[in-house]
């Protein structure tokens, strides 16, 4: 199927509610040595895992983390604190193994790929994935950042990066300069969050910055009325955000879990559920990002997420720490013993 930028997506829950599954799990993972609840949110993520692939022994044994790289016009509205280059550098960054998501996922045993969305320069590198819409977006300040037709296209990229492969959990990060701003905006025209409350100092605006970047962003916002989720998206999104939003439904309509990372990655998670609704069952949130409206973005969805280590830093990297704790959730379903078979007393 193509998607059109202009209407929704058909209905596209990847998870179908199942009662009887649903107690099969809850038996399952009540049945495990241990007292009733003593695995807290761990229990509860289990069965989430266990819901989307179906079965009462879920398995996570492969994760890959999808970096998307793009440029921004807004920009030049002086939103970041630091300059446009920075994006393709760190792209060079990724690409050689040096950045944190390097580290992280070469720790964790997670395969790493690094996607050319719309970087301001082209890149030339064996390993780069090339899906570039263009140089980088318009200045959503003054003008709709992408068309359409261009919205429609990073999405369907998008998804099918997401549907490829045979991982169990996809992480997706970011790396775009001014992608704070970009998400600011989409997540203020899809939840009406007020602009001052979701505005925060991404890279790391001093408070001078900080209400100019304000002020920017309150002025694209008056460009435009209410907007359905893809037009919120074509006006106001990145490349990298679009094709993330593909990709977390590619992914979710696969049945793999998503593991959504920080601020922007959440702006992508909120226009793929009004894109896709449904998908938001694959959907695991994996931390409570230092970006100022963060927070919000979350209490919004009614997402609560596992982690809280004040990153702030994208890439995927808060995704990547929440990888072990999915992996020991399927395990504890699938591996742990039950009193049954371990011969332990039950509580008297
Ligand atoms: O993931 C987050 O929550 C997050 C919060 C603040 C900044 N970032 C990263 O910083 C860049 C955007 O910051 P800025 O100030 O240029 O809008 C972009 O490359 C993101 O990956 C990411
Ligand atoms: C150095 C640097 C690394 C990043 N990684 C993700 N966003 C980033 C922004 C900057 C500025």
């Amino acid at each position: 199927m193509t998607l059109s930028a202009t209407t929704s997506e058909p209905s596209s829950a990847p998870v179908t509610p199942d009662p009887a599954l649903d107690d099969a799990i809850r038996a399952v993972i009540d049945g495990k040595t241990k007292p009733l609840g003593a695995l807290g949110r761990i229990e509860t993520l289990a069965a989430r895992l266990a819901r989307l692939q179906g079965t009462t022994a879920p398995r996570m044994e492969r994760c890959t983390l999808t970096i998307f790289a793009a440029d921004h016009g807004i920009a030049a509205e002086g939103v970041s604190a630091f300059p446009q280059e920075v994006t393709v550098q760190m792209a060079l960054n990724f690409l050689a193994g040096g950045a944190a998501a390097n580290v992280f996922a070469r720790t964790l045993g997670v395969q790493l790929r690094v996607v050319d969305a719309g970087m301001a320069e082209p890149v030339d590198h064996p390993a780069l994935v090339q899906r570039r819409m263009g140089p980088g977006t318009a200045n959503s300040a003054v003008a709709p950042a992408m068309s359409p037709e261009t919205l429609a296209e990073a999405l369907a990229s998008g998804r099918a990066l997401g549907a490829d492969g045979d991982a169990d959990a996809c992480a997706f990060g970011e790396m775009g300069i001014a992608n704070t701003s970009a998400a600011t905006l989409v997540i203020h025209k899809l939840s009406g969050l007020p602009i001052a409350t979701l505005t925060g100092r991404g890279t790391g605006l001093d408070d001078a910055g900080l209400s100019a970047k304000r002020a920017v962003l309150e002025r694209a916002a008056a460009r435009t009325g209410a907007l359905p989720p893809e037009a919120a998206l074509a006006e106001y999104g990145g490349f990298e955000i679009a094709m993330m939003a593909g990709a977390m439904i590619g992914a979710a309509q696969a049945r793999r879990a998503v593991i959504v990372d920080g601020f922007i990655a959440t702006a992508a998670a909120m226009a793929a559920q009004a894109i896709a609704p449904g998908c938001e069952a694959a959907f695991v949130f994996a931390h409570r990002s230092d970006e100022a409206g963060h927070a919000a973005a979350l209490e919004h969805l009614g997402a609560r997420p596992l982690l809280d280590l004040n990153l702030r830093l994208g890439e995927g990297t808060g995704a990547l720490l929440a990888w072990p704790l999915l992996r020991a959730a399927a395990a504890m379903m699938t591996d742990m013993a039950s009193f049954e078979s371990a011969g332990v007393a039950g509580k008297t």
